[in-house]
């Protein structure tokens, strides 16, 4: 079984080994969403194959939509030539269900992708022939936390940024500027509405992707290399709506049990690319079954009718409810402790993790005693329901290839909004005091002891790749096991503890540093110490 789309054209021979095929037309599909394309994808990592365009093949199946996606990368044209386009844009889901059940699905739904370089002739003409349709309704984007940042980890401006706030639209070379410029070209053809739609896990994600639209906007216009008009154009909701989100799907890495068992079957597309940019991709993706996605309803252009997949449409503050529930108390801090305290014990599996019992302790009184009191309940989805089904049946599913090493990816720019809305919420309560918080400053104190490089075995341990890794560990890294200078420690991490950027707070204001120190001194004490302080804090 080849993934091609003439591979596809024996569809009984998928059928058999229990695959299911597109029922729709691919060829039909293609030829319309190329005439008026609706749905612009920007981001071909595996979430997106996961779920965004599973969501529309479900679609396309039921004959509720007759256009597809079309993908944009703009940050790793590699997942485009390896990933995308020798398998006709074709990819294989791959769903692991807890009951230990799989469905294999072949997703159709994607018909062209194209790499978002202005140095490209061919392919950015394309991308502003798409931009500018009058029928595009929405651009969404899953491009990580990280994509949506101007500035490099010491905050100063990135260099491609400034060369695109000193040349204009002609031709960028930062993400932010290629889309801004692309937006440019929709104002000046027509104006026409569009919504663009944040799916990171990152705070109020649609306000962070307006506010990096609006910067660039604000620089072209303040030295006149855009016209008048376009900063009206995107500062009008009616005309460019940032729509928030919550998105939920744990989509891993591809796996090679999964890539095993789909060789036996015949299946010949397994190869898996790490790109020469650390993206993990391959022509198929494997994804737990379970999947929420809430959406702001705000498209000033119209939308496909995603409720009719399962999407929730409410408005922003029930959005914002959402994610703050799922990514700040009742999964994705629970992740972190996961992923860090899982790679200083060597683990590589998170199912395998929901078998320790100090790490599974360790996230109970994360979620359930520090969390889940001072999370707002959004209705939509009850938090405490919610984190029952993360603990006890989405993270301990043994189907599911999840590494600790996956999730400890970017560990930096995550835990402001993982643990730091829980520290400001019992900083702003009036019957919660902030010294009540014991679990989450032992995860920060564990993120501490990750940057040491060395694991609880005292042996040399590779970290995940993360922005800030560059500027950390060299000043961690003079901290050794065995230190017990407890004010020499806490000199050497003053600097990196009252940094709200990392924790949304300065931790010694918040009045937590101590603790994280005592801990750190803790956890430092010899090889063995991670597995003793765990035990001792849980007693
Ligand atoms: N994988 C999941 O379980 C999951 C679930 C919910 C939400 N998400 C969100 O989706 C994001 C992507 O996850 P994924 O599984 O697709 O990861 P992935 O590693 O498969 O793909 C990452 C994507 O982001 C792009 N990217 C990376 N750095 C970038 C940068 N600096 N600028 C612009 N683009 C950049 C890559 O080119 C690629 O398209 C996550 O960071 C998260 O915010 C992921
Ligand atoms: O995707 P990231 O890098 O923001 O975070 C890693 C995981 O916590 C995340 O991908 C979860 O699997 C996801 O948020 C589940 O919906």
């Amino acid at each position: 079984m080849k993934l091609s789309n003439e591979g596809l054209s024996n569809k009984s021979q998928w059928e058999e080994k229990g695959y299911a095929v597109p029922a729709y037309e691919r060829a039909a599909v293609t030829e319309a969403t190329k005439a008026e394309p609706v749905w612009l994808h920007l981001g071909a990592g595996n979430i997106f194959r996961a779920f965004p365009a599973m969501l529309n093949h479900r679609l396309l199946n039921e004959g509720k939509m007759d256009k597809g996606i079309i993908v944009g990368e703009g940050f790793d044209y590699e997942i485009i030539e390896k990933a995308y386009r020798p398998f006709n844009e074709l990819s294989l889901l791959v769903t692991l269900k807890a009951d230990g059940s799989v469905d294999k699905t072949v997703v159709g739904s994607v018909i062209e992708s194209l790499k978002m370089d202005s140095s490209n002739e061919e392919e950015f003409s394309r991308l502003k022939d798409i931009f500018t349709a009058s029928s595009l309704q929405m651009v969404s984007f899953t491009i990580t936390e990280k994509g949506y940042s101007l500035v490099n980890a010491r905050g100063e401006v990135m260099p491609d940024v400034q060369e695109d706030f000193k040349n204009g639209p002609k031709q960028p070379v930062s993400y932010m500027g290629k889309l801004t410029a692309l937006l440019y070209e929709r104002y000046k053809k027509s104006a026409d509405p569009i919504a663009l739609v944040s799916m990171d896990n990152a705070s109020h994600n649609g306000a962070l992707l307006q506010q990096t639209v609006t910067e660039f906007v604000d620089v072209w216009s303040k030295e006149g290399l855009v016209d008048d008009g376009f900063r009206d154009y995107v500062g009008d909701s009616t005309k460019v709506a940032f729509p928030w989100s919550m998105i939920d799907k744990i989509t891993p890495r591809p796996d090679s049990d999964v890539q095993e068992i789909l060789k036996k079957e015949g299946f010949e597309d397994t190869e898996t690319i790490i790109t020469s940019r650390h993206t993990y991709t391959a022509p198929f993706v494997n994804a737990e079954e379970a999947e929420y996605l809430v959406i702001e309803d705000t498209f000033p252009n119209g939308r496909p009718p995603l409720e009719e997949a399962g999407v929730i449409f409410t408005d922003r503050e029930t959005v914002d409810k959402a994610e703050t529930m799922k990514v700040t108390t009742c999964l994705n801090p629970l992740h972190t402790a996961l992923a860090i305290y899982g790679c200083l014990l060597g683990h590589t599996s998170i199912h395998e993790e929901m078998k320790d019992d100090e790490l599974t302790a360790l996230i109970e009184k994360i979620g359930y005693q520090e969390g889940l009191p001072v999370v707002v309940d959004p209705k939509i989805l009850d938090p405490e329901a919610f984190i029952d089904e993360v603990i006890n049946v989405r993270f301990p599913n043994p189907f599911m290839p999840d590494t600790p090493q996956r999730i400890a990816t970017d560990t930096s720019q995550k835990l402001s909004i993982r643990y730091g809305k829980t520290i400001q919420s019992y900083l702003a309560s009036e019957d919660k005091d902030v010294s009540e918080l014991t679990f989450i400053p032992l995860v920060l104190a564990g993120w501490l002891r990750y940057l040491m490089q060395v694991d609880d075995k005292g042996e040399q341990m590779e970290l995940s790749p993360d922005p800030l890794l560059e500027e950390l560990t060299p000043v961690i890294g003079t901290i050794k096991l065995g230190d017990d200078n407890r004010d020499q420690i806490a000199d050497i991490v003053r600097p990196i503890l009252s940094r709200s950027d990392i924790f949304a707070v300065d931790l010694y204001e918040a009045g937590l540093a101590d603790k994280v120190v005592n801990y750190l001194v803790e956890l430092i004490e010899k090889p063995g110490a991670v597995r003793d302080t765990l035990k001792r804090a849980l007693s």
